[in-house]
């Protein structure tokens, strides 16, 4: 079998890397010359461990090419994988899907000959059933397409381990051969008795936004449990490590701080709202507006924080340690840290930034900040020092050097992360969220 991998961004490029290292010849396409330019010389365009290893293998070995051709990928695969994006509609909650039709319209007027498509975008419920229809009314003439989807779980910065031990495989279809074409592409995982779950189109639509859905609960749960704990007194790291040991509830997803972001979990909550809003379930997914509201509350809290602490944000010299959404990562999008480090500026404060990995994605977004070359650089003179993504170098950083550098020792907490005490002894003031100050 060979594949193509439509859409060759985070998950479109690990999906076909990790295809190729199981070895099979895999073609990547995508509309983006320059991406298809970069991926081709076997340069990743973003940070993601372990893939630029798997990337210039298989480039080496001729396992993997890269096009921005349809007709070639029409006549060289036999299954087409969909990982175009699916951002937020601009001024609206729903999906943008035109990406999707439109990379579904390409591939399906470009095959040659029967063959199966399958999306692995993540889409509002009711779309594959559509794309299915769409895809054969596209088709040339004799050319019967198998459609499924197959929605991905993979996690930035972990995405080729994912990929390659996923925790459970998900196929929506109408089509015994599709199932078996794909337990035959995921036979890697199923030796290793993965669960593969084979369903309709509607339910593994709605699996994919579920978990997201459900991880986002979490974490907005912790997070409003923190406000609480803000108020009256309390550490919320001991609240989350108590109620984690209850097996049903679990530790994992429940850390508090500034909250989450990056390219899935805020789009994708708002996505299902908006697609139940639309099947006239107005009430049914409301919760998640909760969610959504808790977790940008824990934004305007870290501006609160540095107001209060500074006296005022105007002419203050702040120092924003992290901007990618998550460590391991270069991601920016939809970014808590990014986000108020662009407030703290608005207000008046001159910010200095730096990120192991996402200071040349943070500075297409906010240009406006002073992106620095290391963390030293970032906190020279800083009156006060935030931690908002928690990379290792920022968690290990040794209070007594930090203060030496800058020009008060205050210091918010934006993940809790840091050992208090340690900071504390060495005569910083810290704040952290969930915890009184
Ligand atoms: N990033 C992640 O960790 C995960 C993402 N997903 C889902 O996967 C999808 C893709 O997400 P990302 O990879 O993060 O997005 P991305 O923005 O990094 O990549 C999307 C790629 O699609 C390309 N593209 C757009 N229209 C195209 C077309 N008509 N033909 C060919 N290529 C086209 C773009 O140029 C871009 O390179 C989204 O639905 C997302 O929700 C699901 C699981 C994990
Ligand atoms: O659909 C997707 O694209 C992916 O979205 C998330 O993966 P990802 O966005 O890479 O990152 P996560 O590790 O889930 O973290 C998301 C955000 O939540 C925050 N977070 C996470 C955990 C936690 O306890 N607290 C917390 O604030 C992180 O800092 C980050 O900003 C899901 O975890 C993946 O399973 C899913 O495939």
């Amino acid at each position: 079998m060979k594949f193509s991998v439509i859409g060759t961004g985070y998950l479109g490029a690990t999906h076909a890397a990790s295809m190729a290292e199981l070895g099979f010849e895999v073609l990547g396409v995508d509309i983006d010359q320059e991406k298809i330019d970069s991926l081709s010389r076997g340069e990743l365009p973003f940070h993601e461990p372990g893939l630029p290893e798997l990337l210039r293998k298989h480039v080496a070995s001729g396992r993997l090419r890269f096009t921005t051709s349809f007709a070639e990928a029409g006549e060289f695969a036999d299954v087409h994988f969909i990982a175009v994006g699916t951002p937020q509609r601009a001024g609206e909650h729903g999906a943008d899907m035109t990406y999707v039709d439109a990379s579904v319209s390409a591939i399906a007027r470009a095959a040659t000959r029967d063959t199966l498509i399958v999306g692995k975008s993540t889409v509002p419920v009711g779309s594959a059933r559509r794309l299915k229809d769409l895809a054969q009314s596209e088709a040339r003439n004799g050319v019967k397409i198998d459609f499924a989807w197959n929605p991905e779980f993979l996690r930035e910065g972990f995405a080729v381990e994912d990929t390659l031990r996923p925790d459970r495989l998900v196929v929506g279809t109408d089509s015994d051969s599709a199932v078996e074409k794909l337990r035959a592409v995921y036979a890697y995982a199923l030796g290793r008795e993965t669960p593969f779950i084979s369903t309709d189109f509607e339910t593994a639509e709605l699996v994919k936004v579920a978990a997201n859905a459900f991880l986002a609960t979490k974490i907005s749960f912790i997070n409003a449990f923190s406000e609480v704990t803000e108020t009256v007194g309390g550490d919320i790291r001991v609240l989350a490590d108590a109620i984690g040991y209850d097996k049903r509830i679990g530790r994992r997803f429940l850390n508090a701080g500034v909250g989450f972001g990056g390219g899935c979990l805020p789009k994708d909550i708002r996505a299902l709202q908006a697609r139940v809003s639309e099947l006239g379930l107005d009430s049914t997914m409301r919760f998640l507006n909760e969610v959504d509201e808790i977790n940008l509350r824990r934004r305007d809290r870290v501006v609160h924080i540095v107001s209060e602490l500074l006296d005022g944000l105007e002419g203050a010299s702040v120092a924003v340690l992290g901007t990618a959404f998550k460590p391991n990562s270069d991601d920016v999008r939809d970014s808590p840290a990014l986000d108020v480090a662009g407030r703290l500026y608005n207000s008046g404060a001159d910010v200095n930034v730096y990120d192991p990995q996402a200071n040349e994605n943070s500075s297409k977004r906010f240009p406006r900040l002073n992106y620095c070359a290391s963390y030293k650089d970032a906190v020279a003179g800083a009156d006060v020092v935030l931690l908002l993504t928690e990379w290792d170098e920022f968690v290990e950083m040794d209070p007594e050097i930090v203060g030496s550098l800058v020009s008060h020792r205050r210091i918010v907490d934006g993940r809790n992360v840091l050992n208090t005490d340690t900071w504390e002894d060495s005569g910083w003031v810290v704040r952290t969220l969930g915890r009184k100050s």
